[in-house]
């Protein structure tokens, strides 16, 4: 079973914390592909970056994401690095797709020096400028929806988002 709907976006944008809130809406599972590579990694994120670089990331990545397009029947936040794959991109051209879109401001504010996220430990506004700019293009192909999240609170953003995904 496929899932029900695929949040994509950049880091910030809320897939996290949106997807739950819209698979506890519908009934239905949650599941966030960072999580699950955590899971099969048996480690952090960060630990995965130090300790096998993020080339061993992205692929791990890359089977994780096909596994759950092809099986998970929720709803899949994907880490905010998958479109960077064109076999992913392909992959999601059958699905109900949601972008989440975040500018700037609002990325950078939700996201700040937090640990977590190995690819904005240094450099936060610098790095998150040049990755909105590289890969607003690619979300916005992939997506079948998308939806504006800056200045809106997260139950507000849900809402619509549970609306487009009954359809
Ligand atoms: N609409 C929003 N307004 C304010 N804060 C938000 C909003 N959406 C998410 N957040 C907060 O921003 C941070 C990143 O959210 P998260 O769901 O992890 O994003 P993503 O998975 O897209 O990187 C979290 O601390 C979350 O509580
Ligand atoms: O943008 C990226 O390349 C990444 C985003 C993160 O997920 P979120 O988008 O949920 O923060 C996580 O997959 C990893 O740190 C790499
Ligand atoms: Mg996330």
């Amino acid at each position: 079973m496929a899932p029900v709907a695929v949040l994509v976006g950049p880091p910030g944008a809320g897939k996290t914390t949106i997807g739950e809130a819209v698979a506890a809406a519908l009934g239905v599972g949650f599941a966030d592909t960072d999580s699950i590579i955590e899971a099969r990694a048996g480690k952090p994120i960060p630990d995965i970056f130090v300790d096998d670089g993020e080339p061993a990331f992205r692929a791990l990545e890359r089977t994780v994401v096909a596994e759950s397009l092809a099986s998970f029947p929720g709803v899949l936040a994907l880490g905010g690095g998958t479109i960077m794959d064109e076999s992913t991109r392909k992959l999601l051209l059958d699905h109900t797709v949601v972008f989440l879109s975040v500018e700037l401001p609002d990325a950078v504010k939700r996201v700040g020096l937090g640990t977590g996220r190995p690819l904005l430990a240094m450099n936060p506004r610098a790095t998150m400028k040049f990755l909105l700019e590289q890969r607003r293009p690619l979300y916005a192909a992939v997506a079948t929806h998308t939806v504006a999240t800056d200045g809106r609170e997260p139950e507000e953003i849900a809402a619509e988002v549970t609306v487009l995904v009954r359809g």
